[in-house]
């Protein structure tokens, strides 16, 4: 008999499927019926949370919380425990996520993300995703030899410039498994398009895609609709609609928390988390983890000028392109930005450049759940999934759909939401780079000044962590006795085009004093890269034929 709970069992979004366990979730990345997969239930945290956890390291939390979405059926706690390890000793700095406080009177703080190989918060997920493929292939493939009778996988990856890279050292040189990562032509920051391009592997695939990053995730999905495909390939996803890219971004709001307890020595702070957002994924992290029972006042959703849930939040309606007049009547403020123009908008902060959000999605359809006034939880799921089914064909026919007051007022008990825009992120690197850390800051105690992320004190914000850090200091000026913990999403090296924007004029200010060792004469290295138009189908072939050549499967 097995003894799973319902938060180690999964369903789609569209209510398309139930009862899955979490490795098919994993391997399938999207549900058949288009929808994205989330466990039936959330879990709810052990009564002695909060003593118990307090002294974990990064490694131990994300154990207990991985533990509670993943039956040890599945994956025995011993297997989960070495795949932690593992995926978190390619990180350089040993708490893996360490808090620093920006300005201890604003109660301001800042939640490093990019200690990983690839400098971007995405390698916490992406370490372990990688480790967890390899994980469940060599299980599936013990004792089967010969390229036709192992299972073999091929990822599809969507990214506008981290995700990419990413996937990409998590899963280079990885046996059975191709990875294929489209990224809009041009549209990536120079250091993200050579850390991808440059990887040599064989299963490592680069796609340069005439588009924005919206096609490339437009062509990952229609791929994974395709049934000719999906009869040849086992296709897998890496971007955020896959399940355990959001689970594994859980530990570190749990893991920020105890830093800040420990840090200040209040045992019960109200915290606002503020989250440079995009695909929804790294908030929706946040919305699992305070739904779960981490004390949270508020998780701030902090968009570029691309800010479609921004208008959401405040309006109710979630459209493509602004619809005239209605943000006026939602009380949307006039941050003194330009009319929207067609289509998404290039901007300092590209890895944000997204028209819509895929993890929205899997809240939309908690919102649902929450406001249906059935009594059954079964019925409740059905029509949730009905009426996450009705929005996103609306979305795909209409451009756009409303919902109704209790939905919204339901998303604003857990969000709130800031646009910030282009000047407006300038302006943040600008005046963080202005107010030196204090000589007792860790940061200033212990990093070296160079490759790191200050010069003599001076902080260096990346444009999307300076997103966050601009929407905390509107939020602090309204709640300032609510401790702010910002999400610092990328290393600033990644994005010299902003940095220098900002800083060239700053004294003492010298680019290269930030530049890890390992970007050095990235830009001299040979490349590997496909270039192709944003047809899904002229993809599919691409991949057909670059896997046959990878297994020596053509003649
Ligand atoms: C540096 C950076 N910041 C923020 C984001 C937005 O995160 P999310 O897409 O999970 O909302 C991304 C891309 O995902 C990113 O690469
Ligand atoms: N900003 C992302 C876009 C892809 O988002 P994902 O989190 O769904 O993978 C990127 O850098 O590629």
């Amino acid at each position: 008999m097995s003894s799973h709970s319902p938060s180690q069992r999964y369903l789609s979004t569209r209510g398309g499927s139930y009862d899955l366990s979490f490795e098919t979730v994993v391997l399938k990345g999207l549900a058949p019926d288009g929808g994205l997969f989330i466990p039936e239930e959330i879990p709810s945290l052990p009564s002695d949370w909060k003593s118990k956890w307090s002294s974990y390291s990064f490694q131990d939390l994300a154990f207990e919380i991985f533990s509670l979405y993943i039956s040890p059926e599945e994956i025995p706690a011993r297997d989960l425990k070495e795949i932690v390890r593992k995926s978190y000793s390619t990180f350089r700095d040993e708490n893996i996520t360490p808090l620093v406080t920006l300005d201890e009177k604003k109660n301001l703080h800042l939640l490093e993300l990019f200690h990983g190989p690839t400098f971007a918060f995405k390698d916490v997920a992406l370490q372990f995703l990688g480790n967890l493929f390899e994980y469940f292939l060599v299980r599936r493939n013990e004792g089967r030899k010969g390229v036709k009778q192992r299972e073999h996988l091929t990822v599809i990856g969507a990214t506008s410039g981290d995700t990419g890279s990413a996937a990409i050292y998590g899963l280079r040189g990885k046996k059975d498994v191709s990875v294929f990562i489209m990224h809009p032509k041009g549209k990536v920051s120079p250091v993200q398009e050579a850390q991808m391009t440059t990887v040599l592997d064989a299963n490592v695939h680069n796609l340069a895609v005439e588009g924005t990053f919206d096609d490339c995730q437009d062509i990952v999905k229609a791929l994974f609709a395709d049934p000719e495909i999906n009869k040849t390939h086992k296709l897998a996803a890496v971007n955020s609609i896959n399940w355990a890219r959001i689970l594994a971004q859980i530990t570190y709001y749990f893991h920020a928390y105890f830093s800040l307890v420990r840090q200040t020595g209040d045992s019960n702070p109200a915290i606002r988390f503020v989250v440079p957002t995009g695909n929804f994924g790294d908030i929706l992290a946040g919305y699992f983890a305070t739904r779960m029972g981490l004390p949270a006042d508020k998780l701030v959703i902090a968009t570029n000028e691309n800010d479609i849930l921004h208008r959401f939040w405040k309006t109710g309606h979630y459209e493509k392109q602004p619809v005239h007049g209605r943000e006026a009547e939602g009380g949307f403020e006039d941050d003194g930005v330009k009319a929207h123009e067609a289509g998404v908008k290039e901007t300092l902060a590209p890895a944000m450049d997204i028209l819509v959000s895929s993890n929205f999605e899997r809240l939309l359809w908690f919102l649902a759940y929450q406001t249906s006034s059935s009594e059954e939880t079964n019925h409740r799921r059905m029509q949730a999934g009905e009426q996450v089914k009705n929005w996103l064909a609306e979305l795909k026919s209409s451009g756009g759909f409303g919902v109704k007051a209790d939905i919204l007022e339901a998303a604003k008990t857990n969000f709130l939401s800031e646009r910030v825009s282009d000047k407006q992120t300038i302006d943040a690197i600008k005046e963080m780079y202005q107010t030196p850390l204090a000589e007792s800051s860790s940061v200033v105690k212990t990093r070296q000044a160079t490759a790191g992320t200050h010069i003599s004190g001076h902080y260096i914000l990346d444009p999307h962590t300076a997103i966050g850090i601009a929407a905390s200091l509107r939020s602090i000026s309204s709640k300032p006795e609510v401790q702010h913990i910002s999400l610092a999403t990328a290393h600033p090296a990644k994005f010299s085009n902003a940095v220098e924007l900002a800083l060239k004029d700053e004294d003492g200010f010298a680019f290269d004093a930030v530049l890890p060792e390992e970007f050095r004469g990235l830009d001299k290295l040979e490349r590997r890269v496909v270039g192709c138009g944003k047809e899904w189908e002229e993809v599919r072939e691409i991949v057909i034929k670059e896997v046959e050549i990878e297994l020596g499967l053509s003649d």
